[in-house]
C-alpha cells in the first residue's frame, strides 16, 4: 500500500483534515525496489569485524577461540595483531632484550590495515606467521586466509589506531586483573616460549607494565563490551555470541533493501514464532500470538515514520481498548472522528498529528496499572492533537461525557517549550 492510499483511507474514514500523517509520496516512489536474485548478485557481503583487545597474557585468544567455537556454523577467521610485528634489524636482534614489543611502534599498521581491506572487500590474503623465538615473520610460510562472514581481529594494541578501530563492527576488550595476567605470562614464556623467568620479569618491568598503563588501558574506552575473567565468563561469551548471530541474520537482507529495519529478536519472539508454528497450538492461541506479533510489527514501523519537531501545544489523548488489533484500530479511529468532529470544529485549531500504539509496559507505567494493559487482547493507543488555541475543558469534557464512561485520571507534563496534556482513559466496550 502506498503513502496516498494509507493518507485515503484514513481521510476517508474521517472525513477531516489532518496534517502530521505525511510520507512524501514522491521519495517513496523513488525508493528503488530491487529484484531479489539480482541485488543479490551485485551486493558484496561485507564480514562482521569484532576486535578483542587487552593486555598481554588476559585471555584473548582463549576468548576467540570460545567465540569461534561457539560459530562453528558460520565462516570465521581469527586474525593476530602479532603477526605484524615489524622484522627486527640485525642491530635491534643483538639488543632485543632493549626492545619495547608492546609500543604501538612496534606493529606494522600499514600491512595490518592493507590486510583487513583486502579481507573486507572479498579478497583473500596471506597473514605473515610470526616467530617469537627467532622474532621473524618469514621463518614460517605465511598463513593463507580466506574472506569470511566473520573476521576477528585480536591483539594487545588494535584498539590503538583510530582507522583500525574504525573497521570493526564490535569492540570487546578483556579485562583481567595484572597479578593473574603476569603469573600466566610467565609460565606462557618460561613454558611455551622456553625463555629465562628472569628476561621475562626483566621485560615485563621494564616494558611491559607501562605499555599496559601507557597504550592499552586507555583503549579500553572504546570497547562496547568489557568481559572481566575472560575465558571463565561464559555468560559474556553467551550473549557476545547471541549478538553477532542477530548481526549475522540481518546483514544480508538490510543490504539488499537499505529502508528494512529487522526488529531484533527476543525469547519472547521466538517463543511467539514457535507457538503459531506448533501444529498443537489451539486456535484461540494462534489468533491471540499472531495477533500479538502483528502488533510489534505494526508497533515497530510506526517509530520510522517520517516526523517534523514541532513545538507548542499538544494534547495527547490515550485510549485503552480491548480486542483483536483490527477492532482495536476501529475503535481508535472512532474516538478521533468523534474528537474532531465535536471538540475540534470551530475552534482554530486541533488538527490531529498522529495514532500510535503504546507499547504495554510503557502504558502501565503512564496508567498507573490501572487498567491491566497485559491482559489478553488489552492495548493502548494515543492520539496526538496540536492545539494551538484549543478549548481544553470542552475537549476533557466532552471526553469525560461522551467517549468515555470511565475517565480514570488527567494530568499535564510541562517542559520549557512543550506542555503535553495526558488523558487517561477506557474505551467502555469490552
Ligand atoms: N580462564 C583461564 N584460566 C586459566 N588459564 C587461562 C585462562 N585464560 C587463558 N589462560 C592461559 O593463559 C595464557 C594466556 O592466554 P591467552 O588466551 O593466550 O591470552 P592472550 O591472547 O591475551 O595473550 C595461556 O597459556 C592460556 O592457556
Ligand atoms: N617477539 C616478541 C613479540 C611479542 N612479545 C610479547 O607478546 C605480548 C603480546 O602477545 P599476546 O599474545 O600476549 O597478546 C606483548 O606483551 C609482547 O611483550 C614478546 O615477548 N616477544
Amino acid at each position: 500500500m502506498d503513502s496516498k492510499s494509507v493518507e485515503d483511507m484514513i481521510e476517508g474514514l474521517s472525513g477531516f483534515h489532518f496534517s502530521g500523517f505525511h510520507m512524501d509520496g514522491s521519495k517513496l516512489n523513488n525508493i528503488e525496489k530491487p529484484t531479489t536474485t539480482l541485488a543479490i548478485e551485485n551486493v558484496h557481503k561485507q564480514p562482521f569485524i569484532i576486535g578483542v583487545s587487552g593486555g598481554a597474557a588476559s585471555g584473548k585468544t582463549t576468548v576467540c577461540d570460545m567465540i569461534i567455537q561457539q560459530l562453528h556454523d558460520q565462516r570465521v577467521v581469527l586474525v593476530n595483531q602479532d603477526s605484524f610485528y615489524h622484522e627486527l634489524t640485525e642491530e635491534e636482534l643483538a639488543t632485543v632484550h632493549e626492545y619495547n614489543f608492546d609500543h604501538p611502534d612496534s606493529f606494522d599498521t600499514e600491512k595490518l590495515l592493507d590486510s583487513m581491506e583486502n579481507l573486507r572487500h572479498g579478497q583473500a590474503v596471506d597473514i605473515p606467521n610470526y616467530d617469537f623465538k627467532s622474532y621473524k615473520n618469514s621463518v614460517f610460510p605465511a598463513r593463507r586466509v580466506n574472506p569470511s562472514d566473520v573476521i576477528i581481529l585480536e591483539g594487545i594494541l588494535i584498539f590503538h589506531d583510530p582507522r583500525v578501530r574504525e573497521l570493526m563492527n564490535m569492540k570487546i576488550f578483556v579485562d583481567t586483573d595484572a597479578d593473574v595476567r603476569l603469573a600466566r605470562r610467565i609460565r606462557r614464556d618460561t613454558v611455551e616460549k622456553g625463555r629465562d623467568i628472569g628476561v621475562v620479569l626483566d621485560q615485563y618491568s621494564k616494558f611491559v607494565k607501562s605499555a599496559f598503563d601507557d597504550f592499552i588501558l586507555p583503549t579500553k574506552k572504546y570497547a562496547d563490551i568489557i568481559i572481566p575473567r575472560g575465558g571463565d565468563n561464559h555468560v559474556a561469551i553467551d550473549l557476545i555470541v547471541q549478538h553477532i548471530r542477530t548481526k549475522l541474520g540481518q546483514h544480508d537482507l538490510c543490504k539488499i533493501y537499505p529502508n528494512l529495519y529487522v526488529i531484533q529478536s527476543t525469547f519472547q519472539i521466538r517463543g511467539m514464532h514457535t507457538l503459531i508454528r506448533d501444529s498443537q497450538t489451539t486456535k484461540h492461541d494462534f489468533v491471540f500470538y499472531a495477533d500479538r506479533l502483528i502488533r510489534l510489527v505494526v508497533e515497530h514501523g510506526l517509530g520510522h515514520l517520517p516526523f517534523t519537531e514541532k513545538q507548542g501545544l499538544y494534547i495527547l489523548v490515550w485510549i485503552s481498548v480491548r480486542g483483536y488489533a483490527v477492532y482495536q484500530l476501529l475503535e481508535v479511529v472512532r474516538v478521533w472522528r468523534m474528537l474532531c468532529e465535536h471538540v475540534a470544529k470551530g475552534s482554530r485549531l486541533a488538527r490531529f498529528l498522529f495514532i500510535g500504539k503504546v507499547r504495554t509496559t510503557v502504558s502501565s507505567l503512564f496508567m498507573k496499572n490501572y487498567h491491566k494493559t497485559s491482559q489478553k487482547g488489552m492495548c493502548c493507543y494515543w492520539i496526538l492533537f496540536s492545539a494551538r488555541a484549543i478549548q481544553l475543558s470542552k475537549l476533557f469534557h466532552y471526553l469525560q461525557e461522551r467517549v468515555y464512561r470511565n475517565p480514570t485520571s488527567y494530568f499535564s507534563i510541562s517542559y520549557p517549550h512543550l506542555r503535553v496534556y495526558m488523558w487517561c482513559a477506557k474505551a467502555s466496550q469490552e
